[in-house]
């Protein structure tokens, strides 16, 4: 052992969550230890929303100057990728470097140790630094956040082939001319569209029997057919079951056929990081794929320890982990409401047209046993949709709960669609109930406006 502290809280992982809960613990005056084995920040800035994001608004620039022609003018669009890895390198992530991140933690009060923590028994964590262990004394509380690794399936031949996760397709400089993806859900669909406009021929692979399976089917749909008229190939209902790598890739479909591509994205979902942080030492299972914790974050059966972020498997958002780091400070801080409520959980996936989303689908609410109500709105056929005109695919569905007459979920699929969820966010929250959205001021013409036709329809 080379060094020993103590702290009234130290915070392994410093993801979204972890970073916020840490600066804000040691600003109210508690003496935190925050340690993290690689970037301040976490998977977020560095390889995830962030830079995706930054590719996406260049890819949605392209199209949208590709769709002049439909609306007056002409133009010339010649993508260039090195503006986006430029920007990706040098304003997102300062060349995958957290030294500002390390900088403002400290500022902030934090005692920083890089390094892999782990627990060691109820009150004690250690962390494996590049000189030796550190020991910590935890007078208050350990907090777990220590987030995901992209998951990399047992597929035959696949291991020792240079396949891409979304931690290198952020980092590349020269476009491959063709790219297969395998796994259509959030990260697979956003970036095989902002690789498919910078002229990459790109192909989804996806086992399931539709693209972005968490979304309502309808939204599935309208994603598709934006994606298949950027010239990408979908393929649903078929797993991925070889690879071979002979300076390209040859990927063996269930179906017998294969798909050729120069590259490779394996974007088939995500591995918590709960196997080596010493859960065995406080008598929990080290193979369990999500933490269970309280409404206030503490893990169950477990005293002095909490857990925020996506391994608590309460949604893989990064605006998850930092409101249960919030509710965590609460708790850490002894001031313990509001609790954690998930009833209002939204998220916003940014393929074009976007798709935002709040609360249950319609199969989840039947499944939850409601009688269920369901309206739905074609954008194109609303004013704003009809005048917006190219790029106006998309759509609004309402759930509702007909016997509390409010609504338990929405969807909202086009231009702005995770803008527009917003105010259904709001409703699905707060239980407004149906007749007083219906008695609401909708601007005209405005894509929002839909969700009036949604609600009227809802039967
Ligand atoms: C390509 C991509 C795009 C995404 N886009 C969005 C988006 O648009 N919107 C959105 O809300 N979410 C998005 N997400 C999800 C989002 O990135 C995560 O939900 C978010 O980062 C929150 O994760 P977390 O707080 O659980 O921890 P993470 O961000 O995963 O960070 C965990 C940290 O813990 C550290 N760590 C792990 N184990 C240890 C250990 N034993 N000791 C020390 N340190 C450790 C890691 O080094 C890491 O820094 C995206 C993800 C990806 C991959
Ligand atoms: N905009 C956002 O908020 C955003 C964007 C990206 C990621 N994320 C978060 O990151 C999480 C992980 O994203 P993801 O897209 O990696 O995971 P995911 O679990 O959403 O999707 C993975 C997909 O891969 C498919 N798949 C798995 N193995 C396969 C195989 N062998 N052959 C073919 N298909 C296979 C699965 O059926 C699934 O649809 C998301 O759940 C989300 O919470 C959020």
């Amino acid at each position: 052992m080379t060094g020993q502290l103590e702290a009234d809280v130290v915070v392994i992982g410093l993801g979204p969550g972890g970073e916020h809960l840490a600066a804000s613990l040691a600003r109210a005056g508690l003496s935190v230890v925050g340690v993290d084995r690689r970037l301040v920040g976490g998977e977020c800035p560095y390889y995830g929303c962030i830079p995706s994001k930054m590719m996406i608004r260049a890819a949605d620039a392209l199209a949208e100057a590709r769709r002049v022609p439909v609306l007056g003018g002409v133009t010339d669009v010649r993508p260039d990728w090195t503006t986006v890895a430029d920007r990706i390198r040098d304003e997102a992530t300062d060349d995958w470097d957290d030294k500002v991140a390390v900088e403002r933690l400290e500022k902030a009060g934090v005692r920083f140790v890089r390094g892999h923590g782990r627990l060691d028994g109820p009150g004690r964590v250690v962390v494996a630094t590049d000189d030796g262990e550190v020991g910590v004394s935890v007078r208050r509380g350990v907090v777990l956040n220590t987030g995901t690794e992209p998951a990399v399936p047992p597929i035959a031949g696949l291991a020792g082939t240079p396949y891409w996760t979304n931690r290198d397709a952020v980092r590349v400089r020269d476009l491959p001319r063709s790219l297969a993806v395998l796994g259509g859900g959030a990260i697979g669909c956003e970036l095989a569209q902002a690789f498919a406009r910078f002229g990459v021929e790109v192909s989804v692979i996806e086992a399931f029997d539709r693209i972005l399976g968490p979304e309502e089917p309808e939204a599935s749909d309208v994603v598709r057919r934006s994606m298949e008229a950027d010239g990408i190939v979908v393929r649903t209902g078929v797993g991925v079951t070889a690879v071979a790598y002979e300076e390209a890739f040859t990927i063996g479909l269930a179906d017998g056929t294969s798909v050729g591509a120069q590259a490779l994205l394996v974007a088939a979902g995500r591995r918590t990081n709960l196997g080596d942080v010493g859960l065995e030492t406080v008598g929990l299972d080290p193979s369990t794929r999500a933490i269970r914790v309280t409404k206030r974050m503490r893990v169950k059966g477990v005293d002095g320890l909490w857990a925020i972020g996506d391994i608590t498997g309460k949604g893989a958002f990064t605006h998850m982990s930092m409101y249960q780091a919030d509710i965590a400070l609460r708790d850490l801080c002894g001031d313990g409401k509001p609790r954690a409520d998930y009833r209002a959980v939204s998220r916003a996936t940014f393929t074009d047209p976007e798709v935002g989303s709040v609360g249950l689908t319609e199969q989840q609410a039947r499944e939850a046993g409601l009688r269920v109500g369901v309206g739905i709105a074609a954008l194109p056929e609303s004013s704003r949709g009809w005048i917006h005109k190219a790029g106006n695919d998309g759509l609004i569905k309402v759930v509702a709960d007909l016997d509390r007459d409010v609504l338990v979920g929405a969807s909202a699929v086009g231009p702005a669609g995770g803008e527009i969820i917003g105010m259904l966010v709001a409703a699905v929250h707060a239980e407004i109930p149906l007749a007083t959205l219906r008695g609401m001021h909708f601007a005209y013409p405005t894509f929002h406006r839909a969700i009036e036709t949604a609600l009227s329809a809802v039967s």
